[in-house]
């Protein structure tokens, strides 16, 4: 797919980048089955990118297909027709995806565009709603949504919800993409998965940084993500992100991690971008909204 996967009709153009959980511990399960978390968000300069138009009619249409994703399905139609209905809205939209993010990846792409779409229709519909009321509604439809509702780094508790912002290094990390997609749910489901590892608070972060308590499980069902794992240990030291299937290292540079990328083999598709404590679609509704004000 290629950007003109939005025509120029659209109205307003957002990016949904993709985040890596640099981070994942968990705590303990809750009644409702749910996983008490902690983990730290950081958003890369990468993702989709999504295109809205208002109509009149009130219709909510989203022109581009996801294999496998029916479109009543889609995060984004769902996270468009919540907003509407919850503010009252006359408006509809059309709406276009340009997807670039691999699917169940653990880089939170569908997640990105429910709230890409969030914010956009908000704008574009002028609906006045404050971040914290968008993120209660992206809350229902993913627990990583609201993360990119806030759009600041986060170290996140409970099931992601509870979100301290911080301020991290913004170092350029290669993102390594094993050819399979992971289920969430069934990570989470998983017998072998710990769920103990005690609290820690943001100013304790463990030497090296913590690491992810999914890694073990995912590695065990899935050698495409073991190995992908041991390949980029050769250069770096290497992290599942999420609930996986994409691993990552960190690097002072993009030409590191460029030269890094290209001695992978094809068989492991991986690209390359800048860790950022700031989401791309805040800095381009800010931008916006200075230009609309000047
Ligand atoms: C693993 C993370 O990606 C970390 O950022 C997120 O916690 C997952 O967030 P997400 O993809 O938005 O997940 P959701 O769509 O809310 O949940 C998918 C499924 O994963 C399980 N799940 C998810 C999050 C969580 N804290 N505990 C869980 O047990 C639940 O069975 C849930 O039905
Ligand atoms: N707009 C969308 N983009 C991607 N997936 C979507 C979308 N809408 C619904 N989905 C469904 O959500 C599932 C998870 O997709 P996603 O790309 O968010 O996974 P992920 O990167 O593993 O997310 P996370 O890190 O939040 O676990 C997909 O397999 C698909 O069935």
């Amino acid at each position: 797919m290629t950007a003109t996967a939005i025509p120029a009709h659209a109205e307003l153009t957002l990016p949904a980048p993709a985040k890596l959980n640099l981070m994942l511990h968990i705590l303990g399960r809750r009644a409702d089955g749910y996983h008490e978390l902690q983990t730290l968000f950081q958003f890369i300069d990468y993702g989709d990118l999504l295109g809205f138009a208002r109509r009149s009619d009130g219709e909510i249409r989203l022109h581009t297909e996801i294999t496998g994703v029916p479109h009543d399905s889609n995060l984004i139609v769902r996270a468009a027709r919540q907003l509407q209905q919850q503010a009252s809205c006359t408006l509809g939209a059309d709406i276009w995806l340009d997807k670039r993010l691999p699917m169940g990846g653990g880089i939170g792409g569908g997640s990105s565009d429910a709230a890409t779409t969030l914010l956009g229709l908000n704008h574009l519909w002028q609906l006045g709603w404050d971040e914290e009321r968008l993120a209660q509604l992206g809350l229902g439809l993913g627990a990583d949504v609201p993360v990119f509702v806030r759009g600041r780094a986060a170290f996140a508790e409970g099931v992601g919800e509870r979100l301290q912002p911080v301020e991290l290094a913004e170092p350029w990390y290669l993102v390594a993409v094993p050819q399979v997609a992971i289920s969430t749910a069934e990570v989470f489901a998983d017998p072998e998965l710990t769920r103990n590892t005690p609290a820690i608070t943001v100013r304790s972060l463990p030497a090296g940084g913590g690491h992810n308590d999914c890694q073990p499980v995912v590695e065990k069902r899935y050698p495409e993500v073991r190995n992908a794992l041991n390949l980029l240990n050769k250069f770096v030291p290497a992290r599942m992100t999420g609930t996986g299937a994409c691993v990552f290292g960190s690097f002072p540079n993009q030409a590191d991690a460029d030269k890094v990328s290209r001695q992978l083999p094809a068989t492991l598709p991986s690209f390359t971008a800048r860790g950022c404590n700031r989401s791309p679609v805040h800095l381009q509704l800010e931008k916006l909204a200075t230009e609309g004000n000047a």
